[in-house]
């Protein structure tokens, strides 16, 4: 559904996005994660088609993205751009003439799950969460085929967030919707998603199936005192008094006295950013 090769993006001297390559699987929904400025927003505006490559390419159901929004997908940007003088009525009508494919009733629903904004308000006077439901409510109504959602959850208060998660689920179940989804909220998103993007300072750090990437590495605890396993890849180790905790990639042996545990994915994702950033400081 959607692929990238060698996709960077430069804002003068500074790469936001640098050397990325990956596939979305299609039906699934994508995390994509990363610290504060990791280039999460600047993937979604190129693959949205709002911003374009600086180098590399970026293809949606195998063409490559128009310098505009492909009819197939629909973008919920971080801003949440509306125009703050309709009313939600307004908004919702808006969206039936500025799209070929609209369903007016599936915008309508997902609204009335998430809060019920009364139609007659004016976007201009709904707080950051409402005005959120409202742009989500927006890109359903135009049944993408790949939606591409930035910091959808920020905002919305822990039922708004349960609920956007679970029309999120309905949608990729019921119409095989491609979802790639940026949050700082892990915890929230791990039950959800199928798939992991990892970004930091441009760079993938991780990109893969979620139960499979966690699958590869292993926690391991043991005595600081004694060698460290053979393993394909550290990613991390840290030692506290005579107790040593590394992650690793590709563990074959557990020696005597250490223990070896799957990863949670929030840990996984906490050791690589952690690593990036010493290597980073070297
Ligand atoms: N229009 C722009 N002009 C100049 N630099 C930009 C522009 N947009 C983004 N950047 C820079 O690109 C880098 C990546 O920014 P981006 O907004 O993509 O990160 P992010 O991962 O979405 O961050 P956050 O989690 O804080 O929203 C940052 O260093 C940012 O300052």
């Amino acid at each position: 559904m959607l692929t990238a090769s060698g996709l960077g993006r430069r804002f003068g001297q500074v790469w936001a996005l640098r050397d990325c390559s990956f596939t979305l699987p299609e039906g699934r929904v994508s995390a994509l994660v990363g610290p504060n400025g990791a280039g999460k927003s600047t993937l979604l505006w190129v693959a949205a088609g709002l911003l374009s490559p600086s180098e590399g390419s970026l293809r949606v159901s195998g063409e490559p993205v128009p310098g505009r929004i492909h009819p197939d997908v629909a973008f919920l940007a971080q801003s949440r751009p509306l125009y703050s003088d309709f009313t939600v009525a307004e908004t919702l009508r808006a969206g039936e003439k500025l799209n070929d494919r609209w369903s007016a009733e599936y915008a309508r629903e997902t609204l009335s799950l998430l809060s019920g904004v009364a139609p007659e308000r004016k976007v201009r006077h709904l707080s950051a969460g409402e005005r959120t439901q409202v742009a989500l409510a927006v890109a359903l109504g135009r049944l993408p085929k790949l939606l591409l959602l930035d910091e959808p959850l920020s905002d919305l208060d822990p039922l708004a967030r349960d609920e956007t998660l679970r029309i999120l689920m309905t949608d990729v179940a019921e119409r095989g919707t491609t979802v790639l989804v940026s949050s700082h909220l892990l915890t929230d998103l791990a039950p959800v998603c199928d798939h992991l993007i990892l970004l930091d300072r441009g760079r993938l750090q991780l990109a893969g199936e979620v139960e499979e990437t966690l699958q590869a590495h292993r926690v391991l605890v043991g005595p600081a005192a004694t060698a460290e396993p053979a393993t394909e890849r550290l990613i991390e180790s840290t030692r506290t008094g005579r107790q040593a905790v590394l992650l690793a990639r590709g563990v074959d042996a557990v020696p005597d006295g250490w223990t070896a545990t799957v990863p949670e994915l929030e840990q996984l994702v906490l050791s690589y950013l952690r690593a990036a950033r010493a290597s980073a400081r070297q």
